[in-house]
């Protein structure tokens, strides 16, 4: 028995002359929260189609549960959510859950579920009469309702409003406290950093890093020095600065030093505090140390 939930051992895909995964590995142990970023056309949809049995590589090995992710009995403890949703518009939103938990031998308490992710007040609504983010509450909820062991999410968040995202993230840290592994994608790396334990960051099929997000952050080396005050001097070793709403932010590779030299210059400061790299900054740095001469846009991967 394999100790991993899910596996790609060397695995590529592609579609006509497009390599849009090449050379895969990744491993995912019981009870990781993984976060999986990469920009458009990275790969990240391709590669959790081949996870949960949707599409065949082109090459190298994918396992579900130890098994062929092909095999309906390999998909029995996965959950997952489509990016696109497609739920029958006439049923009720109780109605859906409860006809989904029939097909589970040890389903969640349906009463449970529709509260965890707020819809208990929708329960008796139509599903075609939803609003995009009730569907895509939805369609995320019945990603959980047979109790699985793995659940994988393609974009959970998406036209979710800032309570709507805020009540899914706390029921997906419920999930995972309670021991579920969940694999999500996310285009917000807020939501991505303040959910995700390891992450994946892919670009163009590959995978450029792969670790604890404290890890993938102190790879990039800019610490941020934040002071309030007016008249700063130019201060050495600043590599970048910004100015927002009345603090400065100074960017620089030696914090310590910024400090000393701010407070040797005798300017007026208050509110000062030393921060490492964000993970935007984290993965802006990698995906441009892996296309020089492209730029990525930040906050959005
Ligand atoms: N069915 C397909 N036919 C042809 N090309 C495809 C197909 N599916 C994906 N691709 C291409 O493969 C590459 C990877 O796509 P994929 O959807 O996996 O990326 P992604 O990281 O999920 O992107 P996004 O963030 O935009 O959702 C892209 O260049 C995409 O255009």
């Amino acid at each position: 028995m394999t100790r991993y939930q899910a596996r790609a051992i060397g695995v590529s895909r592609r579609f006509g002359s497009l390599n849009a995964l090449d050379d895969i590995d990744l491993d995912i142990s019981p009870g990781e929260l993984l976060g999986l970023l990469g920009p458009n056309g990275a790969g990240k949809t391709t590669l959790l189609s081949l996870l949960t049995g949707l599409r065949s590589p082109g090459a190298g090995r994918v396992e579900l549960f130890g098994g062929d992710p092909r095999q309906p009995r390999n998909r029995e403890r996965l959950g997952t959510t489509p990016q696109e949703t497609g739920l029958p518009d006439t049923l009720r939103v109780g109605e859906i859950v409860e006809f989904v938990a029939k097909h589970y031998p040890e389903p969640l308490p349906v009463g449970e579920l529709l509260e965890q992710f707020g819809l208990s007040e929708l329960a008796r609504r139509q599903a075609g009469s939803l609003s995009g983010g009730q569907q895509r509450r939805l369609s995320v909820a019945l990603a959980f309702v047979g109790d699985p062991a793995l659940v994988v999410l393609d974009e959970p968040t998406t036209g979710l409003d800032v309570a709507a995202r805020d009540s899914l993230w706390e029921a997906l840290r419920h999930h995972h406290q309670r021991g579920t592994t969940l694999l999500l994608t996310s285009h917000y790396l807020a939501e991505i950093e303040a959910l995700a334990e390891r992450i994946v960051v892919m670009d163009r099929g590959r995978v450029l890093a792969d670790g604890p997000q404290r890890e993938i952050k102190s790879r990039v080396h800019t610490r941020t020095v934040t002071v309030r005050g007016t008249n700063l001097p130019e201060l050495p070793g600043v590599v970048r600065s910004e100015l927002d709403d009345g603090a400065h932010r100074l960017f620089t590779r030696d914090s310590d030093q910024l400090v000393r030299d701010l407070v040797r210059s005798g300017a007026d400061f208050e509110d000062l505090t030393v921060t490492g790299a964000s993970l935007e900054e984290a993965f802006t740095a990698l995906t441009a140390e892996a296309n020089p001469i492209d730029e990525h846009a930040g906050g959005r991967a």
